[in-house]
């Protein structure tokens, strides 16, 4: 067991010095790991040439939504306890678990709200296994120093994919002539069925999903035109169009792929899709909160639209089974009702390449973080990174303080550290939280001790870890 690894306490100073370090124990006794028992494990890990953070066994690990299994394996070989579900869980039964937890993985649909993350005493990071993090309170997750790792692209191309598939499914009806042939009709028809070549596609935030998107429809012989709120290079010939209104008034094809944000609440509604071409379409596959559904349903039966595909919805359930006939909104009949409509349940990024991919990402991403406190890729902490420690830096601690960015605290901190010798030190900051990393050589457990509760006791303090 490591020097530093260090247990919960929070009634007296030491614990209160601690309490805010990794907690590997509800303890309410606070206590340092020896010394010694912290030699054994440098000596183990001596054949790794890196030294070992401290006894990865003691994290806790809960997986969520069912995470791939790559990303389970690599959690698991670090030694971390994995506790692994296949579906997100309700508030009630999701704040018993993250109480015990030091990390988190989840998909999509788990809310980590500010209500969830001020029962999580343990937690020090989320992965979301998937690109968008708008299910997470991010900044009182950042105030509470517990720092957060997404994917930001390893579904990009499946997504993208999704959306080919689709614009040409939509073109040629392809949805309801497969329905009717199940039904035992055949229906041949060619009135209203269409190629995609020269038809213009309007993409909707042309990010990673936009630009692959981009491509794939050019090699198809479309048209692209974009809307950003930023300006962007566009790829091949696409061009970006100053206004939504412009973008809507000339594609055969719309598409969404802007994140969840209060400006892309109900980004398509009634005015929208009145600003849209007579029989286009509308695909969305970002988020069920960019599209007003009662305002799709009208504009489809009066035939605004040909035809719409959504991946996404407002109220998404927490695992697979019945979905529609236990859905409250009162739309859910009518748009099941409609002709040319293909319903999918979110499975934009559900490819075995996409998921595979996503689970060595945000995994690794984790693995970095607790084992060695770097941040990078994160998305509400400042990314700091420092190289690992080998086994020629024995008797060293890696000291993680996440603190305020407020003026002065850099001159405490170092006065604290002063006496003595910081081999490494590297500070960022990010709004209002700061993290700073420093490696500090030749320190016994008494000391490391002394170091940690006195930085806890800065005001600045958000949280204080030490490693090795
Ligand atoms: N259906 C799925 O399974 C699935 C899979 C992956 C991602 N998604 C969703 O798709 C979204 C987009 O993914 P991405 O990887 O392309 O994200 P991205 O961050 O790379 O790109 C989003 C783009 O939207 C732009 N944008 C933001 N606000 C805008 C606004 N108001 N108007 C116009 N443009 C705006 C941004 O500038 C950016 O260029 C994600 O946030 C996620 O919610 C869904
Ligand atoms: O944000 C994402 O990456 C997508 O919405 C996919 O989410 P999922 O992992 O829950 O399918």
């Amino acid at each position: 067991m490591s020097s530093a690894a260090v247990d919960i306490g929070d009634h007296n100073q030491l614990a209160r010095s601690v309490s805010n370090s990794l907690n590997l124990s509800t303890s309410p006794t606070a206590t340092f790991h020896s010394l010694s028992s912290s030699h054994g494990a440098r000596n183990a890990a001596a054949a790794a040439k890196q030294l070992k953070p401290f006894a990865t066994q003691d994290i806790k690990v809960l997986l969520l939504e069912n995470v791939n299994q790559t990303g389970r394996k690599i959690l698991e070989e670090q030694g971390y306890q994995v506790e692994f579900l296949k579906s997100s869980l309700p508030e009630d039964q999701l704040i018993k678990k993250i109480r015990e937890v030091h990390v988190i993985g989840i998909r999509s649909k788990t809310k980590l709200t500010a209500r969830v993350l001020q029962e999580a005493k343990n937690l020090i990071v989320i992965g979301c296994f998937c690109i968008g993090t708008n299910q997470v309170d991010l900044q009182y997750a950042a105030d509470r120093g517990i720092t957060v790792f997404n994917s930001p692209f390893s579904n990009s191309r499946s997504v993208a994919e999704l959306v080919i598939a689709e614009i040409i499914s939509l073109a040629r009806q392809l949805g309801d002539r497969s329905n009717e042939m199940h039904q035992g009709i055949w229906n041949k028809v060619s009135a209203g069925c269409w190629e995609v070549r020269d038809k213009t596609l309007g993409i909707i935030g042309y990010g990673h999903i936009g630009n692959q998107l981009s491509v794939l429809a050019e090699g198809m012989g479309m048209v692209v035109i974009y809307y950003d709120v930023v300006n962007l290079m566009s790829m091949g010939k696409a061009r970006q169009k100053a206004t939504l209104a412009e973008l809507l008034d000339a594609a055969d094809f719309v598409t969404c792929h802007v994140p969840e944000l209060p400006e892309t609440l109900n980004m398509i509604g009634k005015e929208q899709f009145q600003q849209m071409k007579q029989g286009s379409y509308l695909i969305n596959a970002s988020r069920g909160s960019v599209v007003d559904i009662p305002e799709l349903i009208n504009a489809m039966r009066s035939g605004k639209l040909a035809g719409a595909a959504l991946d996404v919805y407002p109220n998404e359930p927490g695992g697979n089974g019945d979905y529609f006939h236990n859905n409250l909104n009162e739309w859910a009949e009518d748009l099941r009702s409609l002709k040319n409509i293909i319903l999918t349940p979110h499975v934009g990024g559900s490819t075995e390449e996409a998921q595979s991919a996503i689970g060595v990402e945000v995994s690794s991403a984790l693995c970095r973080f607790v084992n060695e406190g770097n941040t990078t890729g994160a998305v509400n902490m400042p990314e700091v990174s420092v190289r690992s420690l080998t086994i020629e830096e024995p008797n060293h601690v890696r000291i993680i303080f996440i603190h305020r960015n407020i003026p002065g605290v850099l001159r405490r901190v170092n006065a604290i550290l002063e006496n003595h010798n910081i081999d490494k030190q590297t500070t960022d900051s990010r709004g209002e939280i700061a993290y700073l990393m420093a490696d500090i050589s030749n320190v016994n457990d008494n000391e490391i001790r002394d170091i940690v509760q006195d930085l806890e006791m800065l005001p600045a303090c958000i949280r204080t870890r030490a490693l090795y």
